[in-house]
């Protein structure tokens, strides 16, 4: 797909990306790159200059626009929920749109604001400016997600909050994204966050130009050009810990083993989790939880003594 605006901007200089059924991609790249106009590009606020964009084999530029809203969900950075219209209006919007009946909407609705963690009795009759930036936040994803559209487009999501809330809220979107298994691309600039919740990676640059296209481990690994390796930094190393499971150099553990007094981290958790907990507790092991059982122990040695290809890639 590219697009050219009209005075002459080439925004998009023909990108092909094919994002997998039930994954997370990511698209990075610095200012200006044409992120926003890729995602656009594909919900069709923006019209292509040429190209094609498929969702399950469908043209989008074929489809409907009422079909394209119910199979596409959005959320932008500030969420751009209406002011004048209740929590609960803004979740029913396109069941609304759909023509479903009142009390079908309602329920969708309020089954929507559970899951997002947003109590309905509660929020349901507030208006957007009486949430807090990160509830905002998740009723538009409830929104995004309320006719249970396969894809899921999110620009800058995260971004609108505080670096402790924005983490908190990558958590449960990642445990909810676990549940619902969409297809989803999100634009971001931020680096950890791109590793944090990318299956895959999209590094762009200028004019949309694909410059690597990669899980995160291999994007820290091997960096696919000069480009890359300056965005992802030079503590990619480092980064690298974050995408690495415990499994890697974890020793079992048998029932019984005494772990008292040692900080711990779930199993699920990385090789940067260790450390950091490690380093917090100013201890040399760490024990490693499958829920109130300990399975293994991780020691700082073996996390800096681990062969480079253990690391994940
Ligand atoms: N309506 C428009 N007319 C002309 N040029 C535009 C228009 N919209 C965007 N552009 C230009 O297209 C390029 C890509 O913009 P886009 O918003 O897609 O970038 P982005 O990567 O999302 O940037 P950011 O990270 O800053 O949000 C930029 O150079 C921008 O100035």
């Amino acid at each position: 797909m590219s697009k050219v605006y009209g005075d002459g901007t080439v925004a998009v200089g023909g990108l092909t990306l094919d994002v997998p059924a039930g994954e997370l991609v990511v698209l990075i790249g610095p200012s200006g790159c044409g992120k926003s106009t890729v995602l656009r590009m594909i919900n069709r606020l923006i019209q292509p200059t040429q190209g094609r964009i498929l969702i399950d084999g469908d043209d989008v530029t074929d489809v409907d626009p009422v079909e394209l809203r119910r199979r596409i969900g959005y959320v932008i950075q500030n969420v751009g929920l209406f002011p004048h219209q209740s929590i609960r209006a803004n979740v029913g919007t396109v069941p609304r749109l759909l023509g479903w009946k009142k009390d079908r909407v309602r329920r969708r609705a309020d089954e929507l604001l559970e899951l997002v963690g947003l109590d309905p009795a509660r929020f349901g009759k507030r208006y957007p400016h009486e949430l807090s930036g990160g509830q905002r936040q998740r009723a538009g994803v409830a929104r995004a997600l309320a006719a249970d559209p396969s894809v899921l487009l999110m620009d800058e999501p995260f971004s609108a909050v505080d670096p402790i809330v924005r983490g908190k809220l990558q958590e449960e979107f990642l445990r909810l994204q676990a549940a619902v298994g969409k297809t989803i691309v999100l634009v971001t600039h931020d680096i950890d966050e791109a590793v944090k919740l990318g299956d895959r990676i999209a590094v762009l640059s200028e004019g949309g130009k694909l410059e690597q296209y990669a899980p995160p481990g291999e994007l820290l690994a091997e960096p696919a050009s000069d480009m890359v390796r300056d965005f992802v930094g030079a503590d990619r190393g480092v980064r690298r810990l974050a995408v690495t499971p415990l499994s890697t150099v974890m020793r079992k553990v048998g029932p019984g083993h005494d772990t008292a007094g040692l900080p711990s981290v779930p199993d699920t958790g990385t090789l940067y989790d260790a450390l950091a907990a490690m380093l917090t507790a100013d201890a040399l092991h760490v024990a490693v939880r499958n829920r109130d059982r300990v399975v293994g122990t991780v020691s700082r040695s073996a996390i800096f003594e681990a062969p480079a290809d253990a690391i994940a890639r």
